[in-house]
């Protein structure tokens, strides 16, 4: 079972951010005071970017959280397209977190090498054992891709792995790992962050129940919540 999917709608991309991080950190706490622990999976793109900044203004004892990502873009590390590098540049480099509970994707001048099969096939033997995410946190594109889950790709149809890479995308990198929308699926907690105009037809689409292979964001949901935070352009209310 899932959560139906919520709207929550701010004036702007800097108080979707701002709102966002405050009611991510109160997740994140809750879940340390009731198992000791908290999980979050990271997502890259401009309104994840704006996210995580702002996350570095919140009081949370970073040493017992773990961060994972719902996608990379299977590039050499460091790369500025990285959702890691991202992630580093906008809030891991400026907070006290754990690093052996850091769980980047492999680049692709990793231990794997240039084969995204494997750097997919080693998360998913990472999270084998890892109870569901607290929060996993998404972006959406234009045509409706969540994660590097995108319309009418083999991605889309997966339902046995849970973790895998992904080629051809029509979004530059071509090559990606992601999380399978199974995976998505088991997270407690699913929220989908997206601003301007250009997101808000994929976002009326999704909310409404598009199927999935047209719109994978429509996938997207969770256990306990689906949660949609939009501004008001991507929301269409402008
Ligand atoms: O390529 C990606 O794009 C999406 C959305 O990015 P945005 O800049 O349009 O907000 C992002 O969620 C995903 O992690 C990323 O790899």
């Amino acid at each position: 079972m899932t959560a139906e999917p919520r709207t929550v709608v701010f004036a702007s991309q800097d108080e979707l951010a701002a709102q966002t991080a405050t009611r991510l950190a109160a997740v994140l706490a809750e879940a340390q005071a009731a198992r000791g622990t908290a999980s979050v999976v990271l997502t890259g793109g401009r309104t994840g970017g704006a996210v995580l900044a702002a996350l570095r203004e919140a009081s949370l004892d970073w040493s017992t959280i773990d961060i994972y990502w719902g996608d990379e873009r299977f590039l050499p590390g460091g790369d500025p397209e990285r959702n890691e590098t991202l992630a580093r540049q906008e809030l891991l480099d400026h907070v006290p977190v754990s690093p052996e509970r850091v769980h980047p994707m492999a680049p692709s001048d990793g231990e794997f090498g240039d084969d995204p099969d494997a750097a997919a096939e080693a998360y998913a033997v990472l999270l084998k054992d890892v109870p569901p995410f607290d929060v996993c946190l998404l972006g959406v594109g234009e045509e409706g891709h969540t994660a590097s889950v995108f319309p009418h790709s083999p991605a889309v149809e997966e339902t046995a792995r849970a973790v895998v890479a992904v080629r051809d995308c029509p979004k530059p990198p071509p090559t990606r790992v992601s999380l399978t929308l199974p995976t998505i699926r088991n997270s407690q907690r699913v929220w989908l962050m997206t601003a301007g105009a250009a997101k808000a037809e994929a976002v009326a689409a999704a909310v409404a129940g598009a199927a999935e292979a047209e719109l994978p964001a429509a996938g997207a949901r969770g256990r306990q919540e689906t949660l949609w935070l939009l501004d008001t352009a991507a929301a269409g209310e402008d």
